[in-house]
């Protein structure tokens, strides 16, 4: 799996053969090994140049090997060898080097790079650190502070960005392979001793301490709770306070801690799950693989409030020609304000120029008569979004696709009263739009499968992470929802507080608990949702009792603090208190303690104390059993859509690898046990009963996660 061969006389050039990305395989490590070692012996062979096929360098180790025993030579003494041989070697960087594959660039005395060429350390995203003397070498090339950025966030580096920081000596528009030829026969003869990064001393700033401390205190509050970024930190701390060989020891110590931990498990879990997420099907048979998507080069965009303005930057950024629709001049006025305000200060950060050429506004719907595909994201009520998509289907040309970023309505009826069916289909952004990497891409029962195809390669060329997901009140991740949003709200029915429900979530590892979540978003959004699905307002039954709802218990605890004029952060009052309206500082407020006291009394609950365990159960394991109906109705395709919705959608920690993989992880049998302890507790509330696929799931042993799809009732039903 490395090809040999002489060039130009004395130069050996090693080519790693592993396509796609020429991962460093058991048979790699050994085609390297056996090659550099033939190079060293070989006296006609002064120099060596080690590259990958097909344009790409190395996208590291071989991940799927993980979860198998070791075999092949091991990476860091393949990589020693080559450091410490006495012929120059070259890195022809083209495409990627990532992980082991720059650790391997690293043991090489020089590194060419092609402009187009991105390299990093991304192990700290698998659950681990660079343990092939990564942690020990950047910081000796490049210096302890942007070796720790680099490692604890596993950010990809340009060409450009590498060579400013030292990580490359030269970087060619032309071939970096051909570069890198002529580079090594001129380096025969030169001192290789300073060109060996194990031989250097880390470049450090006078407060080693001090920088250290701080990157510490800084990465455990980005990390919540993963053991990764922390580990990397220890390990580049010996970089700056060992000798080389100490901090090589130190490495393998803190990796064999990470190794076999269920956070990279997770991690490498979610790495894999995020790519087969993109290989949809449907049950008619069509699938991304025989779908093809149409092109599309005209977008317009119909609404221009929050969500409408983030589709529309996030289009105009991907390089889209956008048509922004609003209603009147006024709204047309402040959606374009919002939006210009928006790319500009998107492009400073990037020091780029603002594609505003790409932007264009009307109020007139006859201009949308050449758009290939139309994003309605009005209001969510589904009147209106009908008379929307009645007028679009009269003025857009008859193949243009009609698309709705509603966050739950049916898909399906919105389609029924357009003349294309087959053409419409959901498109759920996340807000904000410009940032939340997740799209759902709905399939109504009418969508064609091109319609499918289009709306999902048009989601990963705005760089979104694209599921497909069934036609149902929710989709998937808000259906989800609503079971955890429930289940916090009788939580504060029964004694506990906003700041004890989030306390424990957020120590779960979401960046954000319910409630902080809630008044983020503003109180008044869940409102106007339960009151269009008749749960509070003025279409409630009143002959229900003021703690139940359609036959079930209801919390009106949310709908009685937004009536209290209580927004959330945009009027600096919800769940907590802000320092100022739009302000982001919550604290815990006692009138909202003396309330919550007040409805109990009324309602004559006697308080309990709840502690962080049952707060995450209650919560966590209600929301992962509606994850399982949802596989069992079809919505969801498999276990590794519903993760990747709530990792890219929802804040769900990565290195917990999704509700799914953590149901996995805690064991069906005690997720089961734990759902019927609620479930007794509280008869009155549904959610809890466990699904039937859970049950089967642990009547059959509970089988791992890669198996879950063999025992769905309905596969594929609704997609
Ligand atoms: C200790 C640990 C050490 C020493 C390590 O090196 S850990 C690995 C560190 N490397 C990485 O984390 C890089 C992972 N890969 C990527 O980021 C990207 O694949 C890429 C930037 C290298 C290329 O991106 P792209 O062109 O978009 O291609 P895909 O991401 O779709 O990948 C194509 C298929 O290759 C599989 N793949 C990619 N990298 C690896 C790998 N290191 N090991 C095993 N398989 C890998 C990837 O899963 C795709 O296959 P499918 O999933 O589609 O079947």
């Amino acid at each position: 799996m490395a090809r040999y061969e002489q060039v130009q006389g004395t130069v050996a050039l090693i080519t790693l053969t592993n396509p796609p990305v020429n991962a460093l395989s058991a048979a790699v490590r050994l085609g390297i090994t056996e090659t550099v070692t033939r190079a060293l012996r070989d006296p006609e062979v002064k120099s060596m140049v080690i590259c990958g096929e097909n344009g790409v360098f190395c996208g590291g180790a071989d991940i799927r090997e993980f979860a198998k025993p070791m075999s092949g030579p091991p990476l860091v003494p393949m990589i020693a060898a080559i450091e410490e041989g006495e012929k120059p070697v070259v890195a022809a960087i083209e495409g990627a080097a990532f992980g082991g594959g720059l650790e391997l660039a690293l043991g090489c005395h020089y590194r060419i790079a092609h402009s187009k060429a991105r390299v990093g350390l991304p192990e700290v995203t698998l659950g681990l650190l660079p343990a092939a003397g990564g942690t020990q070498r950047l910081p000796r090339l490049i210096g302890l502070a942007p070796a720790l950025d680099l490692i604890t966030t596993g950010r990809h580096v340009t060409a450009q960005e590498a060579l400013k920081l030292g990580i490359v000596d030269q970087v060619t528009d032309q071939s970096a392979l051909d570069l890198a030829i002529q580079f090594a026969q001129q380096v025969v003869g030169q001192p290789l001793l300073p060109r060996k990064l194990s031989t250097r001393q880390t470049p450090c700033p006078p407060d080693v301490d001090g920088l250290l401390e701080e990157t510490m205190a800084q990465v455990k509050q980005r990390a919540r709770g993963a053991m990764a970024p922390i580990a990397c930190v220890q390990a580049v701390r010996a970089a700056a306070t060992l000798p080389y060989q100490a901090g090589m020891q130190k490495e393998q110590e803190l990796m064999a801690t990470l190794f076999h931990s269920s956070q990279a498990r997770a991690m490498q879990y979610c790495f894999f799950a995020q790519r087969a997420v993109g290989r949809w099907s449907l049950s008619s048979g069509a699938h991304s693989g025989n779908s093809k998507p149409r092109p599309v080069s005209k977008v317009a965009v119909i609404g221009l409030g929050t969500m409408g303005r983030g589709i529309t930057v996030a289009l105009v950024k991907a390089g889209m020609s956008v048509l922004a629709v609003e209603t009147n001049k006024k709204q047309l006025e402040i959606g374009k304000q919002m939006v210009s305000a928006m790319l500009k200060h998107d492009a400073q950060k990037r020091n780029a120029t603002p594609r505003l050429d790409l932007l264009h506004f009307t109020i007139d719907l006859l201009e949308l008569k050449n758009t290939d595909l139309i994003i309605e994201a009005v209001f969510e009520d589904m009147a209106l979004k009908k008379q929307v998509f009645k007028e679009l289907s009269s003025v857009c040309k008859a193949d243009a696709f009609l698309c709705t970023n509603t966050s739950g309505l049916d898909v399906d009826e919105l389609a029924a009263v357009t003349k294309r069916p087959e053409l419409v289909v959901g498109m759920h952004f996340f807000a904000p739009a410009h940032v939340m990497k997740l799209l759902e891409v709905v399939h109504g029962s009418r969508s064609s499968p091109e319609a499918v195809a289009t709306a999902m390669h048009l989601g990963k060329r705005l760089g979104k992470v694209s599921v497909l997901v069934g036609n149902c009140a929710g989709f998937v991740g808000n259906r989800m929802l609503k079971p955890y949003l429930e289940q916090a709200n009788f939580l504060l029915e029964e004694g506990a507080t906003p700041e004890l429900v989030d306390g424990a979530l957020e120590e779960f590892g979401f960046p954000m608990g319910v409630f902080k979540m809630s008044d983020l978003s503003g109180l008044d959004v869940g409102w106007r949702i339960r009151k269009e699905a008749g749960l509070t307002g003025p279409n409630v039954d009143p002959r229900d009792p003021p703690r139940r709802r359609q036959g079930r218990r209801y919390s009106p605890l949310p709908d009685l603090v937004c009536e209290q004029g209580r927004l959330g952060q945009k009027n600096g009052r919800g769940w907590y208190l802000y320092d100022k309206p739009g302000g982001r500082v919550a604290t815990p407020d006692p009138s909202i303690h003396k309330f919550l006291e007040e409805y109990r009394i009324k309602h004559g609950i006697s308080p309990r104390q709840i502690d962080r365990q049952e707060v995450v159960e209650r919560c966590l394991f209600a929301l992962i059993n509606e994850g399982f109906r949802s596989l069992d109705d079809g919505i969801a395709a498999g276990p590794e859509d519903i993760d990747m919705i709530y990792v890219f959608g929802y804040g769900w920690p990565r290195h917990r690898g999704g509700p799914m993989f953590y149901a996995g992880m805690v064991g069906l049998p005690r997720v089961l046990t734990r759902l019927e302890h609620y479930r007794q507790a509280h008869p009155e509330v549904p959610h809890l009963e466990p699904s039937p696929l859970l049950r089967r799931l642990v009547a059959s042993g509970s089988p791992p996660i890669n198996k879950w799809r063999d025992f769905l009732q309905r596969p594929h039903s609704q997609l």
